[in-house]
């Protein structure tokens, strides 16, 4: 059956015939095969919802938690006098410091995982649209393009006053009415991933099926490149800063992304690889489709225990999370799944993320497998640029870097001096940005976020466990895990993970979103307890 994309219901045929007079039934529609309750999880996320088999799909729109406020459609708000608002960055130069400052506690791994968990259910588009194709936001005839919105740099801006730029690129989002798959007058911006915690990157970047497989043992296709494995090359790939002759690695069908999303997407990758072998070992009988199955659902769902009981947890605090109903107290099986829900991401979260550039660090430090520090890599220059991190050492150092460094410390005292400074920018509360906001706001207390950052993670984060009929908490789920199972999952911490499949590591921290310290010291891989796979073994 086919349906549309924006409201996710079974298509009718003047909108089919609307949509082939635009030449956009393909963009706003897609086929769904008949749903098996029984089935593996799908990778465009289709049936994850049996009642309505199109939510939670590739592509299908966010929802938002507030209410939007345009100008005239979709013209940027106006201050609740009717005045134009403050220039955006002299807000963000007059709010936020600028400058080096290390976390006391969390480590660069935090930021890190986080764009990871970003990556899998946002696209980098609207960045590569910025970054890549619409450069011209700044010039005269262009600043008012309805697709730009260029960034305007006062006279006296603490950084660019002597350096004559007045204006940065910027682009507006993408939208399902610029691709004319509504008629909706609110501007909904497209995502091209599904909405659920279930490894887009990894498995399904682009939609098209599963390009990633290579049909034998279970197993993604890999490359070797300087003694290492990863995701193969192709020309889709967009990576215009690699350095030739030797920055040639550049995916086919992963996205071509910032240095710490990229790196934890070559460790998942090369993780379901792990598991498929080791899946093998314990049952030879099993044929390439069971292997690769089973090595996806145990993958993510590392990927999704991770995501709560230690990234997550770092962030706003185990008790917080339990009292919120996000984490479990003994971690056994639990249910919360509802079939009124479904997968879906909010706006608010997408946006409110961006509150994670404050926790990175600019300069990634390098340092080898012996923990001697080696050089250091401005974090912004591996963006679109894949091929740097196979050549030479580059993983070694970047990995020991993650383990090693601090994350940025973000700001967060609202003091008189913040509360002067949100007077001096805004004439009215009702005028504040929402980042705004969550830059100046006190940190949770017990967490180390903003607080309304927090809600905002915990409501997007209660939508997934809920919205997810496989949910790895799951009992009843397809192919759910035995209580053996979902214990060996629990043990495959982030440490485990870089021990299994980092690149020259040998020593990690337990606690591997925290700092390296008197309590979380360094100590061998070895000393990390191991996934015993036995527990997979069929009994026949
Ligand atoms: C290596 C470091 C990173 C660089 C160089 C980088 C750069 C960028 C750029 C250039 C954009 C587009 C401009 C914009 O929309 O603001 C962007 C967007 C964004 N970034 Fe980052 N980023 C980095 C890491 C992160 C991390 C770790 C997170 C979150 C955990 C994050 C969250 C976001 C979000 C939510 C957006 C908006 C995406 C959207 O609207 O679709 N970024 N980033």
């Amino acid at each position: 059956l086919r349906y549309d994309y924006h409201s996710s219901k079974p298509v009718t045929e003047s909108l089919l015939a609307y949509y082939d007079s635009l030449n956009a039934t393909d963009t706003c529609t897609l086929e769904v095969a008949p749903c098996d309750p029984n089935e593996w999880r799908r990778l465009d996320g289709s049936c994850n919802n049996l009642k309505q088999p199109a939510k939670g799909t590739y592509f299908v729109p966010m929802i938002r938690l507030m209410e939007p406020h345009y100008h005239n459609g979709n013209e940027a708000r106006k201050a609740a006098n009717g005045e134009d608002l403050t220039l955006p960055r002299r807000v963000r130069t007059t709010l936020l410091k600028v400058g080096k400052s290390s976390h006391p506690e969390l480590s660069q791994q935090v930021p890190s995982f986080g764009g990871y968990l970003l990556m899998d259910t946002i696209s980098i588009h609207d960045t590569e649209n910025m970054v890549l194709q619409t450069t011209t936001c700044c010039e005269p005839e262009h600043m008012n393009d309805p697709g730009c919105a260029p960034n305007i740099i006062p006279e006296d801006d603490p950084v660019h006053r002597f350096s004559g730029i007045r204006c940065m690129n910027m682009t507006r989002p993408l939208t399902y009415q610029d691709f004319h798959c509504t008629k909706q007058k609110v501007p909904s911006p497209i995502i091209r991933a599904t909405p659920a915690f279930d490894g887009s990157t990894v498995y399904s970047q682009y939609n098209d099926g599963e390009n990633a497989r290579s049909y034998e043992g279970g197993l993604l296709i890999s490359e070797e490149e300087n003694g290492k494995f990863y995701p193969p090359n192709g020309p889709r790939g967009v990576c215009p800063l690699n350095v030739p002759p030797k920055e040639t690695r550049c995916y086919q069908n992963q996205v071509n992304s910032v240095l710490s999303h990229h790196v934890y997407m070559v460790w998942f990758y090369r993780n379901h690889n792990y598991i498929a072998k080791e899946l093998a070992k314990v049952n030879p009988h099993w044929d390439d489709e069971t292997l690769y199955q089973t090595a996806r659902d145990i993958n993510i769902a590392i990927q999704q225990n991770m995501q709560l009981y230690e990234w997550l947890s770092s962030l706003m605090g185990h008790d917080n999370l339990v009292k919120a109903g996000i984490l479990t107290k003994d971690k056994g099986f639990r249910d919360v799944y509802d079939e009124n829900s479904y997968p879906v991401m909010t706006l608010d979260y997408v946006f409110a993320l961006r509150w994670f550039h404050t926790m990175l660090e600019t300069t990634a430090h390098l340092y080898d497998k012996d923990g001697n520090k080696v050089g250091d890599m401005p974090f912004f220059n591996p963006l679109f640029r894949t091929g740097w991190l196979p050549v030479d050492r580059n993983e070694e150092y970047a990995t020991n870097g993650f383990i090693r460094q601090p994350c940025h410390n973000p700001d967060h005292s609202i003091d008189f001096d913040q509360i002067y400074n949100l007077k001096l920018v805004y004439k009215d509360v009702r005028d504040i940005d929402l980042i705004a906001g969550m830059w100046s706001e006190r940190h949770m207390k017990g967490g180390r976020i903003s607080k309304t950052l927090g809600d905002i993670m915990v409501d997007a984060f209660g939508r997934a466990m809920r919205g997810d009929r496989y949910w790895f908490e799951r009992k009843n789920r397809p192919h759910a895990c035995t209580k053996a199972q979902l214990k060996e999952v629990r043990k495959y911490t982030l440490a485990r993970l870089i021990c299994n499949v980092g690149e020259g590591v040998t020593h990690v921290t337990k606690r591997g979103f925290y700092n390296v310290g008197p309590k979380n010291p360094l100590v061998l891989c070895n000393d990390i307890p191991q996934i015993k796979f036995s527990v997979w073994k069929e009994k026949i």
